[in-house]
């Protein structure tokens, strides 16, 4: 391990180099398995991080093989082991803002959807990802002065279609890349608040996930399928924002197609998941071998895979095998593949304060709905005196008039009574206008009240996606079982370094023998060389035969891939075959042409615009202008202005008489007979007359052309003496050795004619079905 690489779970500065931790688990040997009467062939060494594979089936072969991981487990291992041991120390980093991924691999069949969902409704069999859900809302709960907001997202990956298990529906995904990395955009992403929503969630996805069965498993994954969560956490205190991404992915199962009994389709599928699968094994031979090009686009699996492996994400790798030995060679396969993942390194990054942080989005949205609603909530209390105010014009304006009247005016009571009256009238104006200006404020205030109400129900819809931490800790969880928590993480921890330092001890033992063994005679030092040479040459020999193990497994993977490859030719030849009969030329040159590949779509496309008649794209009839009328033909003007003719009315609007028509493109041809060359046709002719084989070689110069002239001129011979006694039979008659009848005063030229036209039901004339030549197969045209 380099200076700057370590394992996870070791602490320490986030941009360090970080190795992809590989786990190992191997499953309980099946009830067919055993039935079958099948050897076990894997040993398990859990404290030395340890797995050996035995063969018993090639005595030449080498008989065991050793493998080291970062962690093993035998069939014996709990569901809460692994996740505790493995799986906890990631979800605690994930929660910390770091992107996390755990991945299960293997053939079909070993427990990947055992370790990532487990079985439903039993506590301790629970798997990867609901205990998943139980640690990020413990951790919610606990943390106090924090906002939380959760989302997540489901989907499959199946025959390199990415599709979204919460929205079955929706239209096709793509996977994007951005500066903060991989997504794919439009994917549904559901809020949950709860242990039971993700639950729910989880459930609803599954459904839609497409399963099978084959020979393997009842109920193979056909598909890759990813569930992502996404946790935002903003510190109330300082107003920052972290985010954590964890993706947990089962992946469908790797399999050799012989042994899963495929059927048609199972093959179609088979040979897309071992597509996918061997461009993951490419991107990790790649990374692990520190090459430039790493070919991420090879598949939608390496491409969503691609901050996992050699990129931002702390990653764990967990490789399921089986135990028994008919699956030696795939058990091999993954464990090999697995022993190359652990030299990737990735380079872990906290999140913090990134711009697309949906919960900054939704805290900024809080503050304007608050603000906005604190001010309608003042212009109402400002609004409510104007019933009040509205009063006082009257009191002015009463006073105003008695000061007009009373100054002008002798008598003082004709002065009051007037004054009176006025104001009487002016006062039920008033309040006339009063009561209306009070309705119309009535009513606004109504339509502000309802929309304050309005804006505060979408408060707290977006204040209750957000999560306040630290709320329930006393109803879930008592002070002991957070201590016990603490100690199953350390203990988790000390057992990974003493995997660790008994890995480096075996090492070491090995050198130290070496050293310790000194010289003391010169038979000793003989005897001390042989045997360094013999385990040297016995390294060599494994070294060999992992070389050939890996040449014939390559060899088996390219047959595979030959396979699929003929199966697909084979596929394009039946379409081939159907275009080319029932696609006229024209249009099937014009579809190729007008045929894109999208680079970014990775698909073929048909541009937007169609070819017209000339192969041009584009449209021949002209577009509008928008400010000019259309042009009108001369008729239509005349008959416009007749203002007598009724059907004149027709010609008042535009016309699209003046318009060129569109026509259709000719998409058939004339029939056109096939040209057939003179020799030949000659030939023919003789050959629909005799009804016998001919001899095209001559038999003297043993020469075609000599034997084809000869029958021309024979030929030529013959019409010049037809046209000379006028019926033309005797040449042929004397040739036939059949004899040829004429009947009905038919001529013996009409009968050869017959012969050339199929009969048809028109024709009085019934031929004889000897008449017909079939000794070389010739069909009557
Ligand atoms: N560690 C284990 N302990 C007990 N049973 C297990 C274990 N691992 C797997 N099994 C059982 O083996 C069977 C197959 O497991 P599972 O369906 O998880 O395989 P898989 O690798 O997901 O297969 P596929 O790739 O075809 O989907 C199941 O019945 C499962 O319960």
């Amino acid at each position: 391990m380099s200076a700057k690489t370590r394992r996870p779970g070791t602490g320490g500065n986030q941009t360090l180099n970080e190795c992809v931790q590989v786990v190992v688990r191997c499953r309980p040997m099946s009830n067919r398995e055993r039935t079958e009467g099948s050897e076990e062939v894997v040993t398990v060494y859990p404290n030395r991080g340890v797995i050996e594979i035995a063969n018993i089936s090639d005595s030449y072969k080498e008989q065991r093989k050793m493998f080291t991981y970062d962690a093993v487990y035998d069939a014996g291992a709990s569901q809460t082991t692994v996740y505790n041991e493995v799986v906890f120390p990631l979800v605690s980093s994930v929660l910390e803002g770091y992107n996390g991924c755990i991945f299960a691999y293997g053939q079909t069949g070993t427990g990947k959807t055992f370790t990532m969902e487990g079985i439903r409704g039993n506590d301790e069999l629970v798997g990867i990802i609901p205990r998943t859900f139980e640690q990020i809302w413990l951790h919610i709960n606990r943390t106090e002065n924090f906002q939380f907001l959760v989302d997540v997202s489901y989907l499959e990956i199946y025959m390199e279609e990415l599709r979204d298990l919460l929205k079955p529906n929706s239209k096709h995904l793509e996977v994007r890349e951005s500066g903060s990395g991989v997504y794919v955009p439009n994917l549904h992403a559901i809020t949950c608040k709860s242990v039971d929503d993700m639950m729910n969630v989880m459930k609803f996805g599954n459904k839609n996930r497409t399963i099978g069965f084959t020979n393997m498993n009842e109920h193979s994954s056909r598909s890759h399928a990813i569930f992502m969560i996404k946790i935002e956490m903003c510190d109330i205190a300082t107003n920052t924002i972290k985010v954590g991404k964890l993706n947990l992915i089962d992946l469908a199962g790797s399999e050799r197609q012989t042994k899963t009994g495929a059927s048609a389709e199972r093959l179609k599928e088979a040979s897309k998941i071992n597509l996918a699968l061997s461009s993951l094994g490419n991107v990790i031979s790649a990374l692990a071998e520190g090459s430039p090009h790493v070919p991420y686009r090879d598949s939608k699996l390496t491409r969503l895979l691609q901050d996992s492996l050699g990129g931002n994400s702390k990653t764990i790798m967990i490789a399921n095998v089986g135990p028994s030995a008919y699956n030696y060679n795939e058990t091999l396969t993954t464990l090999r593949y697995a022993s190359r993942a652990k030299a990737i390194q990735n380079q872990p990054v906290k999140n913090e304060d990134p711009q697309d942080a949906k919960l900054k989005e939704y805290q900024e949205e809080i503050e304007r709905l608050k603000r906005l609603i604190g001010s309608k909530q003042l212009q109402h209390r400002v609004e409510k005196p104007i019933k009040r105010s509205l009063k006082k014009p009257k009191i002015e304006k009463k006073e105003k008039l008695r000061r007009e009247l009373g100054e002008s005016t002798v008598n003082h009571l004709t002065v009051e009574s007037d004054v009176g009256k006025v104001e009487k009238e002016i006062e039920s104006d008033k309040e006339n206008e009063v009561e209306e200006e009070v309705a119309k404020t009535n009513e606004q205030l109504e339509c502000e009240r309802l929309e304050t109400a309005k804006l505060a129900a979408k408060l707290a819809e977006l204040e209750s996606q957000l999560v306040q931490g630290g709320k329930n800790l006393l109803d879930t969880y008592s002070e002991r079982q957070i201590e016990l928590e603490k100690k199953l993480v350390e203990i988790a921890d000390r057992k990974k370094r003493e995997i660790e330092m008994q890995q480096k001890l075996e090492l070491q033992e090995e050198t130290t023998l070496e050293i310790r063994e000194t010289v003391t005679s010169l038979e000793q030092e003989v005897d001390l060389k042989k045997r360094k040479l013999s385990k040297c040459y016995a390294k060599y020999l494994a070294l060999q035969q992992e070389l050939n193990d890996c040449k014939y497994e390559h060899n088996q993977d390219l047959r595979e891939l030959e396979m699929a490859q003929n199966e697909l030719v084979k596929e394009l030849k039946r379409q081939l075959l159907i275009i080319d009969n029932f696609v006229p030329i024209e249009v099937k040159q014009r579809l190729y042409t007008q045929a894109k590949y999208d680079e970014e779509q990775e698909e073929w496309k048909f541009s937007t615009l169609p070819l017209n008649c000339d192969g041009i794209y584009g449209n021949k009839r002209p577009v509008s202008h928008p400010q000019r009328r259309r042009p009108v033909s001369e008729f239509a003007l005349l008959e416009a202005k007749s203002a007598t003719n009724e059907a004149a009315l027709r010609f008042k609007s535009e016309n699209i008489v003046s318009y060129e028509l569109e026509m259709p493109c000719r998409t058939t041809q004339e029939y056109r007979s096939p040209k057939i060359s003179a020799s030949l046709q000659a030939v023919l002719a003789q050959a629909m007359q005799t009804g016998d084989d001919i001899d095209i070689v001559d038999a003297h110069t043993n020469s075609i052309r000599s034997r084809l002239e000869s029958i021309i001129n024979a030929n030529a011979s013959a019409a010049t003496s037809v046209t000379t006694n006028g019926h033309g039979l005797n040449n042929t008659t004397a040739r036939n050795p059949k004899p040829t009848r004429i009947s009905n005063g038919v001529s013996s030229t009409a009968a050869l004619d017959s012969n050339r036209r199929p009969p048809t039901g028109r024709s009085q004339l019934k031929k004889p079905p000897s008449a017909y030549p079939k000794a070389r197969g010739l069909v009557n045209k």
